[in-house]
């Protein structure tokens, strides 16, 4: 009956049967009264590895459930929703959400509709600058680690000119360059390892100059969604010795060190450098960077300063990134299947609560 499906699959389709679906029917038993609409307005790539059939499922057996949002129509035809989940970039919903004023009128008409998440707040962390402000001043002081961002510098234009900036600015090489702006392109995370200050000119700006970090090779990536946190390993640039600073000239392009593939959550390694950051201080930060930040679908990437036993730094955010690996079969985020129909059916209970406290 199953085929050849891969074994998540089976295991998707085994949900279905058991909950009554024929398999690829729509046929419901056991399902919830509809508790929750979510409108998604998401790539056809982010949707296809958010929305994988076994969330569909969890998330009906709660009575919650998923539907396109038509980017050619007003919201207001369509829906009702209960919230609106987007992660689009570009013009089209840019268009959307401010040209035609489409999603402020629809929050403001619809005030009770949850926008995950503000397009403003999403904005801000687009920005490699703008998305790091504020974090090392957050007031973590009781907790069993300190949070730090690299000192970084931004390059508007004339990069030749930067050098002098960077070594006035105090910055240290190697640094770091990253695109200023994160615009879900493969462009935007095109990073470079900048060993001495004439190499910067050979950059394009806009940019952020970064000051490398050493963190012995592992960083750590904490999902957070809503009020819950889930961190994984990743392996990453190995520590930069002080011979190889003396020794090395230039600017390198490196690859995506830490993507999905890179998971080093098996791997072998000095406790020194891969023991996860303590749960207090990673509860203690994710409640400030909601707060911070405004959003509640996001990730941070930390390392932890090589040699320290908990300085961490900040050197990444993204908004809710892509969560399951199609290559591998596995989600990038452990159980977050079960993890978002928790949030969404939470989400629901407080809205039911709201409507009956009128
Ligand atoms: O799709 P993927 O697997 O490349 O996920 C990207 C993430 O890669 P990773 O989780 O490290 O594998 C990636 O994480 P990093 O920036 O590489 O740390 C981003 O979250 C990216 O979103 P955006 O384009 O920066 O808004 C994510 O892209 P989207 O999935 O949001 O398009
Ligand atoms: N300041 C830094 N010090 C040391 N390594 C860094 C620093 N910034 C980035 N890296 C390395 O580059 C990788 C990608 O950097 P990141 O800022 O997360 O860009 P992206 O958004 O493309 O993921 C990190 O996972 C880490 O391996
Ligand atoms: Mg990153
Ligand atoms: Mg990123």
């Amino acid at each position: 009956m199953f085929g050849t499906l891969a074994s998540g699959e089976l295991e998707t389709a085994r949900l279905r049967r058991d909950l009554g679906f024929s398999c690829g029917g729509i046929r419901m038993e056991g399902e919830q009264t509809q508790k929750l609409v979510v409108g998604y307005a998401l790539t056809p790539k982010k949707k296809k590895s958010f929305l994988q059939p076994k969330l569909e499922v969890l998330a009906r057996r709660k009575g919650i459930c998923f539907v396109p949002i038509d980017l050619n129509r007003p919201l207001s035809e369509q829906g009702p929703f209960d919230v609106v989940l987007h992660k689009l970039l570009g013009k089209e919903w840019q268009d959307v959400i401010e040209v035609s004023g489409c999603l402020l009128d629809y929050q403001q008409k619809h005030p009770e509709v949850t926008v995950l998440d503000p397009p403003g707040a999403i904005q801000r962390i687009h920005n490699r600058q703008s998305m790091l402000e504020g974090l090392a001043d957050l007031n973590l002081s009781d907790c069993s680690g300190s949070i730090f961002v690299p000192k970084q510098m931004v390059v508007l234009k004339d990069s030749a000119s930067s050098a002098d900036r960077a070594v006035e600015a105090g910055l240290k090489f190697p640094l770091v360059a990253k695109p200023l702006w994160i615009d879900g392109t493969a462009k935007s995370h095109q990073l470079f390892l900048a060993y001495d200050r004439r190499s910067l000119a050979e950059l394009d700006p806009p940019l952020v100059l970064q000051e490398f970090v050493n963190h012995g090779g592992v960083m750590f990536k904490v999902f957070v969604v809503g009020d819950t946190i889930k961190v994984v390993r990743r392996f990453s640039l190995p520590n930069i010795s002080n011979c190889e600073k003396g020794k090395v000239d230039g600017v390198f392009q490196f690859p995506r060190v830490s993507s999905a593939a890179a998971s080093a959550d098996n791997a072998d390694l000095d406790p020194s450098v891969a023991e996860l950051p303590p749960k207090p201080f990673l509860e203690a930060l994710a409640k400030e960077l909601r707060i911070l930040l405004r959003l509640r679908l996001f990730n941070i990437d930390m390392i932890r300063e090589h040699g320290s036993k908990n300085v961490f730094y900040v050197i990444d955010i993204n908004y809710f990134p892509g969560l399951y690996l199609k290559l591998f079969c596995y989600a990038k985020m452990p159980d977050y299947e079960q993890v978002f129909v928790d949030f969404f059916h939470d989400m629901a209970q407080a809205k039911q609560k709201k409507r009956h406290c009128k």
